[in-house]
């Protein structure tokens, strides 16, 4: 795996014109492991779906990042009422090298099948989305990352609501990405979990608190500051001039 870098210069990145990321700059390096952490509000989805492609920003670049990202979203996002089997959403991962409307090979197939199998789904292949319990489908959307096999990997919230057991299987699973040497960014809210396995942090209370190595990064005075910071939003607040 070749290791990729992401820089952002000057993002500033709104909804219906209101900043949600603002003036960030800074470097994910290549193969590093970075938690993505700050209050609720904080601007960190909108980072990562930035990163993805998936909003434009209003200012500012992000480079290294076409073509090299794959995105677990927040299952709270996702429409799980959808008629798919665990195959299919797997298969969704293939879409970016085969097209929505062509037909997937059979090595495709195979591939999704020894995906779900790596997650300890084999045997879900008929399965509809929407019988699995949270952490199964947290799997199937995991295996899904595994079939995209992108150098950047971008996670968010990947171990909310999830048992001790699926949590330490699935961030095994992070370790070993960064292992192969991929630049993995995860939003998490639980700091004890960043502290003790990643060694990088981005705080971010739509500005940047801090972005660097994680103990001098979750200090007790930039938490405060980004508590504060939370409590002082103004969600009306128009996007900035500067
Ligand atoms: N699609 C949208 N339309 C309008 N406003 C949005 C949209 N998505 C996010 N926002 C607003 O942008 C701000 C940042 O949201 P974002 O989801 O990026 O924060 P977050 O740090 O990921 O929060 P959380 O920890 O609660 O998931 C919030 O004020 C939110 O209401």
């Amino acid at each position: 795996m070749s290791p990729a870098e992401i820089s952002i210069a000057d993002l500033t990145v709104s909804h219906q014109r209101r900043p949600a990321v603002h003036h960030l700059s800074g470097r994910f390096a290549p193969g590093s492991l970075t938690a993505v952490v700050g209050p609720n509000g904080a601007g960190k989805t909108t980072l990562l779906r930035a990163i993805a492609g998936l909003h434009r920003p209003d200012d500012g670049r992000i480079e290294g990042a076409a073509g090299q990202v794959a995105l677990l979203p927040q299952q709270s996002s996702l429409d799980r009422g959808f008629p798919l089997t665990c195959l299919d959403a797997v298969l969704l991962g293939l879409w970016g090298e085969v097209g929505a409307f062509r037909a997937i090979p059979r090595a495709g197939r195979a591939r999704a099948g020894a995906a779900l199998a790596a997650v300890g789904l084999g045997g879900f292949e008929s399965r509809p989305v929407g019988s699995l319990s949270a952490g199964q489908f947290q799997r199937v959307l995991f295996a899904r990352l595994l079939l995209q096999d992108a150098p950047v990997i971008l996670l968010d919230e990947p171990f909310n609501a999830l048992d001790a057991r699926t949590s330490a299987e699935l961030l095994a699973m992070v370790h070993r990405w960064h292992g192969e040497g991929r630049t993995v960014i995860a939003v998490l809210h639980d700091l004890e979990l960043v502290r003790r396995e990643f060694p990088e942090t981005l705080l971010l209370a739509r500005d940047c608190l801090g972005w660097g190595p994680t103990g001098e990064v979750l200090t007790a005075a930039n938490r405060l500051r980004a508590r504060m910071m939370a409590e002082a939003w103004a969600e009306q607040a128009e996007a900035c001039a500067a």
